[in-house]
């Protein structure tokens, strides 16, 4: 005979945006004498496992912006229990909507949390009837659906919430075997420079065990170790408890489900088609030689972005592939998990790209290469954040672009002269020409290390007005001797550009 045991109920928690959901698990958590610490993992998942007056509850948090589909469509395909938090103000809403169409296609358990009713002027029942017309009926009319009316801010109706959980809860009978082998889905995955790739779990049956052969979609491996919520070492993982697994050859996408087997011919097929496909792409650093991009003086901004893990990753990249303004669009050149690194760097200075880093520390391991190879790297921990600096940076670069600042010439310093009192570059000119009146950048290593006018041009010991491209000659500028050889020179024409590089060096510092 079959032995069953409980499991907690894994709970979705999904909805319009800001109707409530946080609110609504941030009343449960603080409700009930939670017997153990939430684990700080899951809190960045968004999965709490809860100790509460009806026993131990697993919720599974979503955000409501359209954006987050996929963590609404990963979450469906774990949960057992689905509250749908609608606002009382608000009513049904699109994402409302979304959320609607995943239970009816998926047959999932529903309480329909009717939020904010302290709030005034408020129409239930204009809900109810748009629930109704949309296929979703009370319990109290013949239909499937259980329903409370709820309150964050005073708790009205938390009582009739949690008894319409374990009511639920109890129905669906929600068990699991013991001598089953694990099943069930990769929460997110995260890439460890130490540890390689880790993965947080989230299963319904069997109980996941330390030395177990696991295998995904895209990936495999053998479990070499198991944390717990709160990052302590585990033997055992049990369903319905989220868990960080280590031994996996690469990082599966988050939404791929995972089983547990030790038989060999499954896992020699899966070696073998896992080594034939291409190498996920999170995982490869791709390092493209010279491969410059003429976009960036155009209309695109390319972009590099890293995200500290594949859920951060696929929200931005949800919002960037469709943000768009009138400066101009995002060209997204590489993607990946993890710290940035050299290869990083290096794609960056090639295709003049910048890097957004999200949710990640600033790597001081690269400041010199940063300096060197002068990159911008912008760290973000919201995600709004990211568009509102894009934007931004997209409106310099416009008004930089139709500033049309001329370039006279380049020069290159060959030779530091010291004569009488003075200093003198003997410069090379590499490109067009320099005058008497011009405005110059020194750049070294592609820095701007000086801004001024030139004091005076000779050529073989006379002073002369302007010299051309190929012409050597000694040039003295005002107030500044400091240059190093192989310092570079970049000559503008007219005084009235002053003001626009200046504002070229201020852009290249936003
Ligand atoms: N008056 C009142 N305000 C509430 C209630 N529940 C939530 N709010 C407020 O509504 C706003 C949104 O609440 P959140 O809990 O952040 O909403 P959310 O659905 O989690 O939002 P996303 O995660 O962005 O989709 C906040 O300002 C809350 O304080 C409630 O029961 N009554």
């Amino acid at each position: 005979m079959k032995i069953k045991f409980k499991r907690p109920p894994i709970i979705g928690i999904m909805g319009h945006v800001n109707h409530g959901k946080t609110s609504l698990l941030d009343y449960i958590i603080k409700t009930n004498i939670v017997s153990k610490e939430i684990g700080n993992i899951t809190q960045n998942i968004n999965v709490y496992n809860i100790e509460t007056l009806i026993g131990p509850l697993t919720f599974i948090d979503t955000p409501g912006h359209e954006a987050f589909s996929h963590m609404r469509i990963l979450g469906v395909k774990i949960i057992d229990i689905m509250l749908l938090v609608i606002a009382a103000d608000d009513g049904v809403m699109p994402q409302t909507k979304e959320v609607i169409s995943y239970i009816l296609n998926n047959k999932i358990p529903l309480i329909v949390v009717i939020n904010k009713i302290d709030k005034l002027n408020i129409n239930i029942k204009k809900i109810i009837n748009q629930l109704n017309n949309l296929g979703i009926i009370s319990d109290k009319y013949g239909g499937e659906s259980l329903f409370v009316n709820f309150s964050s801010k005073t708790g009205e109706g938390y009582e009739q919430l949690i008894n319409n959980i374990k009511l639920l809860t109890d129905i669906l009978d929600i068990k699991f075997e013991k001598n089953k082998n694990s099943k069930g889905i990769i929460i997110e995955s995260i890439l460890n420079k130490k540890k390689g790739p880790l993965v947080i779990v989230l299963s319904k049956c069997g109980i996941l065990k330390k030395g177990n052969f696991m295998i995904t979609k895209s990936s495999y491996g053998k479990v070499k170790s198991i944390l717990n919520e709160n990052f302590k070492n585990i033997d055992f993982l049990y369903p319905s408890i989220p868990g960080i697994i280590q031994g996996l050859n690469i990082l599966p996408k988050s939404g791929e489900k995972f089983f547990i087997t030790s038989n060999k011919k499954k896992i020699k097929k899966k070696k073998y088609f896992i080594s034939k496909k291409k190498i996920n792409k999170n995982n490869k650093l791709i390092f493209k030689k010279n491969k410059s991009s003429k976009n960036y003086e155009g209309k695109k901004l390319n972009l590099i972005l890293k995200s500290y893990n594949y859920g951060n990753q696929k929200s931005i990249l949800n919002i960037l592939t469709k943000f768009y303004n009138k400066y101009g669009k995002i060209k997204i050149i590489n993607y990946s998990i993890g710290d940035i690194n050299i290869n990083d760097i290096i794609l960056c200075k090639n295709t003049n790209s910048i890097i957004i880093a999200f949710n990640l520390y600033e790597n001081k391991e690269l400041l010199n290469f940063k300096k060197k190879y002068n990159i911008k790297i912008y760290y973000f921990y919201i995600i709004y954040d990211i568009l509102k600096k894009l934007k931004k940076i997209m409106y310099l670069k416009k008004k930089r672009n139709e500033k049309k600042i001329k370039v006279l010439g380049y020069a290159e310093i060959k030779k530091k002269i010291k004569k009488e009192c003075e200093i003198i570059a003997g410069c090379y000119i590499t490109k067009g020409k320099i005058k008497k009146n011009s405005f110059i950048l020194i750049k070294r290593n592609d820095i701007i290390i000086w801004k001024g006018y030139i004091n005076s041009i000779k050529h073989y010991g006379k002073e002369i007005k302007e010299a051309k491209y190929g012409i050597e000659c000694g040039i003295t500028f005002k107030n500044f001797n400091s240059f190093y050889i192989n310092d570079k020179l970049e000559i503008f024409d007219k005084k009235e550009n002053i003001e626009n590089i200046e504002s070229i060096k201020n852009n290249e510092n936003i």
